[in-house]
Parts: C-alpha cells; structure tokens; sequence
C-alpha cells in the first residue's frame, strides 16, 4: 500500500505543483490519476521513488515513509514506465532489459536470461533482443519500457502515460496486454494518463486530479460513471455525450439502446454471470426456508 499523506510539493519558482493531498493506492491494483495538463500528475507519481521530494507531508509504502529510504536503492525496487519509453538509444534490447538487474548484481548471464523471459511476458519476440530501439516500432518500444520496467521483480510499478505517443490501434492493443499482465502479475500499478476512457479501462480505482493535484473525485469506474461528483468531472467523463449516455428506445421491433446523438447502439441482453449469480442465491435455502414442519 502507498499513503500520501498531507503532501505539498511548491517548486523552487513558486509553483505550487501539489497541495495537501492524501490518498491511499491500495496493493495489487491498478491506481489511474487523470487530470489535465499540469495537474501534477507526474510530480505525483515521482514523489513515490523519490524523483522528486515532497515540500511538505510525507509519502508511505507499506507504513514506511519513503523519505527513510536511500533513493537509489527504492527507485531501482520500483518500476517506472514512460511515455517514449525512455530506453537508452545506445543499448540494445536485452541490455536495456536487463541493466537494473544487472545494477543489482546479476551476472550478466542470468540477467540476460531473465530478459529474455520478460520478452515473452510482454508479448516480445525474443528475435528483437539484439536490436536497438530505434529499429523498433513505436508499440515495440513501450513493450521494451514496460519489460524493462518489472525487469527487477518490483511489487509496485509507475506508469507515467506509457501509451501517450502510439496510434490508437497499438494503445489499445497496449492497454488490453496491460490488463492481461496485471491479471497475471498483480503489481501495485500507478498510471498516469489524460485519457479518461483509459482511465476507465484500466483503472481499479479513479483519481480525478484538477490544478494543484485537487482530488476532485475518487472511486471505481462504475462509481464514477454512476456518479459524477460536479459538473467538472461530468464534462470531463462526457457523461452526457456519446456512448456514455446510454437510454432506452422502444421501437415497433423491440426495445433498443441508443446513444446520445439518438444513434443505435444495441440491445439489451440479461448479463450471463450475473444471471448465474442470481440463480445460485435463489437455490440457497434462504432463513425462512429451513426448518421444515
Ligand atoms: N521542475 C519544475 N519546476 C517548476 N515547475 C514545475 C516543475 N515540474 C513541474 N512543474 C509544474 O508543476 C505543475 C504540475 O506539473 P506535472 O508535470 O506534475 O503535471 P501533469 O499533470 O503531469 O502534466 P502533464 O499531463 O502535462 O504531464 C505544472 O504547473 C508544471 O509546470
């Protein structure tokens, strides 16, 4: 679990990036901060490996304040993951895979072969391990950037837009491996994204962030989208646009769904899983059905 706690960040020209924020980021799920443009997003996703300082407050991993820890050792326990990955031009692959690992004492056998399996983990072929990153695509490279970022078996990994700067196809394709990775690894994963679709997407828990990193709402998606805290996190979820607003039309044929603009959308079906839920509850014997005479 990380815990800011009452956590101020003013940079040395005055601005005042973060104000007081609290938040608990609970383990093994996916954490979205998403806000504008300097919102302080990024400051603070960096306040957690120590990149940057807090002015005031403190920030915890697992009741320890991170402030007690040598940076150098707590950012090469975490992952961090960026926009443009962040590879080193000059490395190849594997080498740029297994460099944290190698900081931190593997032999450079075993740190290669471990690259090579996080290849897989990532959806790499392993054929790629010898080129550099500009001879990948840019898909290709946030792969790298993610493998590189658990290449040291970390429990939490940031994610600061890792799929900012790919076409759409790729970033969705990005997101959904992303969704299978956490399945499987179950990281404390903390992401920073605009994009309050992949925030909706991706995130266990929403954190909408306006200037000075104010939490305007905080909750799962379905309490966001059910919910919207003001008419700023309305307008920035577009509640009342598009797919998001869903209503029900009846037409001569049956009943339909439509969007906001009144185009067909589909139908509406019972929801399998929960219509087996339903029925596996009503099989049990409730209170008043025991007993008998
Ligand atoms: N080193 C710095 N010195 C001065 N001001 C800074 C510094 N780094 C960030 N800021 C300012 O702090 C505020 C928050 O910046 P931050 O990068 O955390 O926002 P963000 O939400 O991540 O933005 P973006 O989505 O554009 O990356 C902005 O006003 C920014 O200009």
């Amino acid at each position: 679990m990380i815990e800011f706690r009452s956590v101020s960040k003013r940079f040395p020209d005055g601005t005042l990036a973060v104000g007081e924020f609290n938040l608990v980021i609970p383990a093994r799920r996916t954490t979205v901060l998403v806000g504008s443009s300097g919102s302080g997003k990024t400051t603070l996703l960096r306040m957690i490996n120590r990149m940057v300082d807090p002015s005031s407050g403190t920030v915890e991993i697992d009741g320890e304040s991170v402030q007690d820890r040598d940076p150098v050792t707590l950012r090469r326990s975490i992952g961090y993951v960026m926009q443009n990955s962040g590879l080193m031009p000059h490395f190849t692959v594997i080498d740029n895979v297994s460099t944290v690992l190698r900081l931190n004492g593997a032999s450079r056998r075993d740190a290669h072969a471990r690259a090579r399996e996080l290849l897989d983990t990532v959806g790499l072929d392993r054929a790629l391990a010898d080129r550099y990153p500009s001879q990948l695509s840019g898909g290709q490279q946030q792969r790298v950037g993610v493998a590189r970022g658990l290449a040291a078996d970390p429990n939490i990994l940031l994610m600061d837009e890792p799929f900012g700067a790919v076409d759409p196809i790729v970033r969705s394709e990005l997101q959904q491996e992303l969704l299978r990775l956490q399945r499987e690894l179950g990281k404390t994963v903390v992401f920073v994204t605009h994009d309050i679709d992949e925030a909706l997407l991706l995130g266990d828990q929403i954190v909408i962030l306006d200037a000075g990193a104010r939490i305007v709402q905080q909750g799962s998606p379905d309490e966001i989208l059910a919910n919207p805290a003001d008419g700023f996190v309305s307008a920035f979820i577009g509640a009342d646009r598009g797919k998001r607003a869903l209503s029900l039309r009846q037409t001569p044929h049956g009943m339909i769904v439509v969007d906001a603009d009144g185009r067909t959308q589909g139908r509406l079906v019972e929801d399998p899983s929960h219509a087996a839920a339903q029925r596996g509850s009503a099989a049990e014997p409730g209170p008043a059905a025991g007993g008998g005479d």
